[in-house]
């Protein structure tokens, strides 16, 4: 559901094959934006300011691996934005985010839930009154995040997108952090049904995420140093 009250925009960005969301509020203007990449920063800026959004909050679902985020850029753009983090990143971050804390867009509310698992300090992001989750990489379209870097944990995972993520309403649309594969979005029915990870038990799921055996992200030397000092180069 994507009410009157909410403008929404899901972007990408090719050569990490990232998704990065701008959320505002349609009676405020507040805007805030969700994993930005730093190589998408202008073209990023340009659209806020052509919808005549106030850019107020730059939210990290984690410290990224693969791209360096583009919320130190966005600052310089948009001054009174303040990037946020989850308190379990370890990074820096103008915020640093509680489990279950909520930050306002306006008349937006958006919950902060981490969902440890990919890394120590991944958060999901909950726009209850839309019916949105923002899962970073703890939930991908029919797939997860892997485990094998950054305190990666596949038990952690599981327990976190189910009590987390897949707890909230079938309807509710899941909004991930990346796709390798044209698919956009899900919804909380659709990957309880059809993930092919998660919906393992446990200790198969813990089993395969232990032998996945990817490569690891081409950027991720450049990516960890600039993401721990929220995407200072
Ligand atoms: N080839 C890509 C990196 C692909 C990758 O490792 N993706 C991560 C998310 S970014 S940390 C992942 O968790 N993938 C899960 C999977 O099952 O593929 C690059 O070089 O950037
Ligand atoms: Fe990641």
């Amino acid at each position: 559901m994507i009410t009157s009250t909410l403008i929404f925009r899901q972007l990408f960005e090719a050569r990490s094959s990232t998704y990065t969301y701008i959320i505002g509020c349609a009676a405020t203007r507040k805007a805030a934006i969700i994993d930005p990449v730093l190589e998408t920063v202008e073209r990023d800026a340009k659209l806020i300011s052509q919808l005549d959004l106030d850019l107020q909050l730059g939210l990290n679902t984690h410290v990224h691996a693969d791209h360096v985020t583009g919320t130190a850029a966005l600052a310089k753009i948009f001054p009174s934005m303040r990037s946020c983090l989850s308190d379990e990143s370890g990074a820096k971050a103008d915020r640093l985010l509680a489990h279950r804390e909520k930050v306002k867009v306006g008349r937006l509310e958006m919950q902060c839930r981490h969902t440890p698992g990919h890394t120590n300090g991944c958060s999901s992001y909950v726009l209850d009154s839309e019916g949105l989750v923002f899962t970073g990489d703890a939930l991908l379209f029919r797939g997860c995040g892997r485990t094998d870097f950054q305190q990666g944990d596949a038990s952690r995972l599981y327990d976190s997108v189910w009590n987390e993520i897949l707890s909230l309403p079938d309807n509710f649309s899941i909004f991930p952090g990346h796709d390798y594969n044209g698919h956009m979005s899900s919804s909380v029915r659709e990957e309880k049904k059809f993930n092919p990870r998660l919906t393992l038990e446990k200790k198969k799921f813990i089993e395969l995420m232990n032998n996945l055996k990817l490569d690891y992200p081409k950027q991720i030397d450049r990516a960890l140093l600039a993401n721990m000092k929220n995407g200072e180069m």
